[in-house]
């Protein structure tokens, strides 16, 4: 297919690719849709093996961030980055100032943040040859890690489920099954021992488990035990495409909520999560917390937490309109999240506006 014909099937408005020959850059920045605004998306490094799948991977993140950005209810499009090469052995300083001056190039049509094989350092680099990166570390008002808040929103998401499903959004004496205990999943286990909750949890890393079970009284489960645990929702935090045609028979759970980005191996899945009755909060909506957090910097005044940490409170309300949705239209959770999403850009772009000609 095509470069355009791949442009148009989904609406993307502008590919870029960045080529600097002395410091070695290769990156193609995607902006996928700016209606609500400029395109807000990471910028990911890593070792593609061809131009097709570094293609392919930026046009597909960049859609996502329309959708997430959107259903976030922020005024940012969706865009994304990604750079060709090793993080660990090609990085410089010079690729990620060129890599700025590219940025910088689009006058604010995108701007850029961290993403997996990049850093905050990194994000420095950029920042020293343009402002339309967000994310920095160390500045006064600058967003910090956003894991914790990440971790606030998907608790906040979860109860909306709760509250549909057992009809009180208290998950004091419910059981989750928290599925990897890093940045986000320590975080949320915080809050859910903070309101009572029992907790059955995993990870690879058995420091990680040591520290919530001493921590948080958790009972430890074997990594590949955590899906057929008895418990009242399970919470992946660790991996993509777990809810599959493997695990999904062995789910006993009511609700799956969790901050993992792509849980559904196949869009099919969202479907026979539904035919279980099992309430499947879609995970671009409940982890939007840490973009909606890094998205502050941008508002007036630049950051303030408390203005950020009351925006991730909506995320229940938001959880709460999918589920209104789905019932609605008769359709499993995911679909409901982007026909929420879709209907914002369109509803937003038929905005007329009055400003002077
Ligand atoms: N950090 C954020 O703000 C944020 C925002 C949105 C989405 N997410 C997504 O949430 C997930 C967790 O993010 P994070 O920042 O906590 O990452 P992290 O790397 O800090 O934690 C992931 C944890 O999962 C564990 N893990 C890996 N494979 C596992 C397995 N097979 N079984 C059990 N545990 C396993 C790791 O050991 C690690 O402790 C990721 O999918 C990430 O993309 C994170």
């Amino acid at each position: 297919m095509g470069i355009f014909e791949k442009m148009e099937q989904h609406g993307y408005e502008q590919l870029v690719f960045c080529h600097d020959p002395a410091s070695g850059l290769k990156a193609i920045i995607c902006i996928h849709d700016t209606t609500l605004g400029p395109a807000l998306g990471g910028t990911r490094m890593w070792p593609y093996e061809c131009e097709e799948d570094a293609i392919t991977d930026v046009v597909r993140l960049a859609r996502g961030m329309t959708y997430k950005n959107a259903a976030a209810g922020l005024n940012l499009g969706g865009g994304k980055a990604v750079i060709i090469g090793n993080s660990r052995t090609d990085k410089s300083e010079a690729l990620f100032r060129a890599f700025g001056r590219f940025v910088q190039s689009l006058n604010g049509r995108y701007i850029t943040a961290e993403d997996v094989g990049t850093t905050v350092e990194d994000m420095e680099h950029i920042r020293m040859e343009t402002s339309h990166v967000v994310g920095l570390g160390g500045m006064a008002r600058s967003s910090g890690d956003p894991s914790p808040v990440t971790a606030y929103g998907v608790w906040k998401g979860m109860k909306a489920c709760a509250a549909e499903v057992w009809g009180t959004d208290s998950l004091r004496a419910k059981t989750v099954a928290v599925q990897g205990l890093g940045h986000v999943g320590y975080g949320l286990c915080r809050h859910l021992y903070e309101e009572g909750a029992n907790l059955i949890v995993t990870d690879i890393n058995e420091e990680n488990v040591r520290r919530v079970v001493a921590e948080f009284g958790a009972r430890s489960a074997a990594p590949d035990e955590i899906y057929g645990v008895e418990c009242d929702i399970f919470a992946p935090c660790a991996l993509g495409a777990i809810i599959n045609d493997a695990t999904l028979p062995r789910l006993k759970c009511r609700i799956v909520a969790g901050a993992a980005n792509n849980q559904l191996k196949e869009a099919r899945h969202g479907e026979l999560l539904r035919d279980k009755k099992i309430l499947y909060a879609p995970d671009f909506i409940i982890n939007a917390g840490g973009v909606i957090n890094v998205s502050d910097e941008l508002r007036e005044g630049g950051y303030n937490r408390e203005r950020a940490l009351k925006q991730v409170d909506g995320i229940y309300d938001i959880m709460e309109q999918v589920i209104a949705i789905s019932k609605r239209d008769g359709i499993p959770t995911y679909k409901a999240a982007d026909i929420l999403a879709e209907s914002r850009v369109a509803l937003i772009g038929k905005v007329q506006k009055t400003l002077l000609p």
